[in-house]
C-alpha cells in the first residue's frame, strides 16, 4: 500500500531575502507667473518593506516557503512635496523550533515577540504603493512617455541575483525620515504648477530572476544566529532601503538653496541633479532548519502507558487516563543525568490505519520525525488473561509499519523497546516471549506506574542518543505467526 502522505518534511531550507529598495525622492520645481524660476517642490522617497519571518505553530515545515522572497519597494517622491508610501513588508509563517544560520549579509534586528498593535501610521504598509500598482499596470515605454528618464534609469535593470547577493547592502547608510511631510502621493496625473518631474525609476526586481540553487557552502557561516522558539516571535531578516531625498531637502525654506546637512550655499544646477535614488534594500541568505522537538520519542498505541512512562522519567505530569487518546499532544519531559539532559516526548497513541490520518494520524505522525532516537512502548498486558488487545510483536510490527508507510526509513531511526506493565499477571512469560521474537535489539521490562526498571531504562535512553549502543529494528527480524 503505498503512503498517503509522500510529501517529505522539509527542514532544511535556503532562504534569500531581499528588503524592498527606497523609493526615489523626486526632483521637481513649482513655477508661477511670477516665479519664473521655480522653486524646488520635490518630496521624498518612502522606504521599501522589510522581510520578516514570523514563528507559527500553524506550519510544520517550510515547505510553504519560497526561496526568494522580496519586500516591496518604497513609493517614489512626487511634487508638492508628496512623500512616496512606504513598501509592503513581506511576513512569512515559519514552524515553531526555527533555527537561522547565516550565509551571507547580516540580520538588522533580533528576535521580537509581536506588538500588540499601535502602529505608528506612517508604518502601515501598503497604504499606497505608487510603484507597485504603477507599473504592474503601465509599459515601460507609457511610462517613459510620462517620467523622463535620466542617466541613472539603467538602475532599472535587475541586478542578476549572485551580483547582488555578493555585495550586501547596509540598508541604513543615512537617516532620511519619509515621514516628515503629511502628504502621500495620492494623483497619478500631472498635478498643477510644476514644469519639470524628474524620475529616478530604480526599481529591482529579484522576483522571476532565477536564482542558482546550490549556491557553494559559504565558509562563513554564522551558526544559531536566532531561534524562533514561541509563537508570534518575528525577526526581521531583510530591511528596506530608506527612501531618496526629495530636491526639496535641499532647499527648505530659502530662496537661495541650502544643504541642510551642511549649510554650504548649493545652485540650482545643484538642486537639480541632487542624488534622489532610494537606498538599495538589505540582502541576506538564510539556512533555515527545524530543531527536533525532542531527543526521544514515546511510541505506542493509545493505552500502552506513554504518558505514565513519561511521568516515572522526568518530572513531567502528563494527564493519564484508562482510556485512548488521553495525550492529544505531545508532552514533553527533561531527563536529567550528572552530565546530560535529555528531551523525551509522549507522542499521542498510534493505531493501525495512522498512516491513513486515522486516530490523531499525521498529527502524531509529524511529531516523530523530529525526534531523533525512538523508544517502542509496548503494552504486555494487552492479549493475556483473554483480553482483545493485539500481542506486543504485532503492536511493534504495526507501529513500525505506520512509520514507514507514512514515510520510507522513519523507522530507520535509532531504537529500542519499552515492555510495559512488566507487574501484570502473566506479564512476564509475554515478556520472554517478545524477547525471542524481537531478537537484536534492548528490550527493557518496566512497570511505568511503580517506576520499576526505570533506571535501566534511562542508561539504555542515554547510551542510544549518545550513539553509544546503535540500534536499529528490522520489520524483518520480527517473528510473526
Ligand atoms: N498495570 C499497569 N498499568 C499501567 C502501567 N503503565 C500505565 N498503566 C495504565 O495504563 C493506562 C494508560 O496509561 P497512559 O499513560 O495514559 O497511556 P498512554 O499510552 O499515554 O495513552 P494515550 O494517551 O491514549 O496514548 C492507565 O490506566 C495507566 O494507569 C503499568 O506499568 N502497569
Amino acid at each position: 500500500m503505498a503512503p498517503l502522505q509522500e510529501r517529505k518534511m522539509i527542514d532544511r531550507f535556503r532562504l534569500w531575502a531581499k528588503g524592498g529598495d527606497g523609493g526615489n525622492g523626486c526632483s521637481s520645481f513649482r513655477r508661477s507667473r511670477h516665479d519664473r524660476r521655480g522653486r524646488p517642490d520635490g518630496g521624498n522617497g518612502g522606504r521599501g518593506g522589510d522581510v520578516i519571518l514570523e514563528c507559527s505553530a500553524a506550519v510544520w515545515d517550510f515547505s510553504s516557503l519560497q526561496h526568494h522572497i522580496n519586500a516591496k519597494r518604497g513609493g517614489h517622491g512626487a511634487p508638492k512635496n508628496m512623500i512616496g508610501s512606504r513598501g509592503a513588508d513581506k511576513a512569512v509563517l515559519v514552524p515553531v523550533g526555527t533555527v537561522i544560520h547565516l550565509l551571507e549579509g547580516e540580520l538588522p534586528s533580533s528576535v521580537e515577540k509581536k506588538p500588540s498593535g499601535a502602529l505608528d501610521p506612517w508604518d502601515i504598509p501598503g497604504t499606497l504603493d505608487f510603484v507597485s500598482s504603477e507599473s504592474s499596470q503601465q509599459s515601460p515605454t507609457d511610462r517613459n512617455a510620462k517620467m523622463e528618464k535620466t542617466d541613472n534609469a539603467d538602475a532599472t535593470s535587475a541586478p542578476s541575483c549572485k551580483e547582488t547577493l555578493k555585495e550586501p547592502t547596509p540598508a541604513s547608510r543615512f537617516q532620511v525620515s519619509s515621514r516628515f511631510s503629511p502628504s502621500i502621493y495620492k494623483s497619478q496625473n500631472e498635478p498643477e504648477g510644476y514644469s519639470e518631474w524628474e524620475d529616478l525609476d530604480g526599481e529591482t526586481n529579484m522576483s522571476g530572476t532565477e536564482c542558482e540553487e546550490n549556491l557553494e557552502e559559504s565558509e562563513q557561516i554564522q551558526y544559531n544566529v536566532a531561534e524562533l522558539t514561541e509563537p508570534g516571535q518575528r525577526i526581521t531578516v531583510a530591511q528596506g532601503g530608506d527612501g531618496g531625498l526629495g530636491n526639496l531637502h535641499y532647499a527648505k525654506g530659502s530662496k537661495t538653496y541650502r544643504d541642510n546637512d551642511s549649510n554650504d550655499e548649493i545652485s540650482e544646477d545643484d538642486v537639480r541633479a541632487a542624488p534622489n535614488i532610494g537606498l538599495a534594500g538589505s540582502e541576506a541568505v538564510l539556512l533555515l532548519e527545524l530543531k527536533s522537538i525532542a531527543d526521544v520519542g514515546l511510541v505506542g498505541m493509545p493505552n500502552a502507558g506513554k504518558s505514565t512512562l513519561l511521568g516515572a522519567l522526568s518530572r513531567a505530569k502528563p494527564i493519564v487516563g484508562h482510556y485512548a487518546f488521553t495525550t492529544l499532544r505531545p508532552n514533553l519531559g527533561n531527563l536529567n543525568y550528572d552530565d546530560l539532559s535529555i528531551t523525551v516526548a509522549d507522542i499521542p497513541g498510534l493505531i493501525r490505519g495512522a498512516h491513513e490520518n486515522r486516530g490523531l494520524g499525521h498529527a502524531f505522525l509529524r511529531h516523530i520525525e523530529r525526534t531523533k532516537v525512538l523508544a517502542y512502548v509496548l503494552d504486555l498486558a494487552a492479549a493475556i488473561d483473554g483480553r482483545k488487545g493485539i500481542p506486543p510483536w504485532e503492536q511493534l510490527k504495526d507501529l513500525m509499519l505506520e512509520l514507514e508507510f507514512y514515510r520510507e526509513g522513519l523507522s530507520d531511526r535509532p531504537s529500542l523497546v519499552v515492555a510495559n506493565k512488566i507487574d501484570e499477571v502473566g506479564a512476564e512469560e509475554v515478556y520472554e516471549e517478545l524477547r525471542e521474537r524481537v531478537p537484536g535489539v534492548p528490550i527493557f521490562p518496566v512497570c511505568a506506574v511503580l517506576g520499576e526498571g526505570v533506571s535501566e531504562l534511562k542508561d539504555g535512553l542515554k547510551m542510544l542518543v549518545n550513539g553509544e549502543e546503535p540500534s536499529t529494528l528490522k520489520l524483518d527480524n520480527i517473528l510473526l505467526d
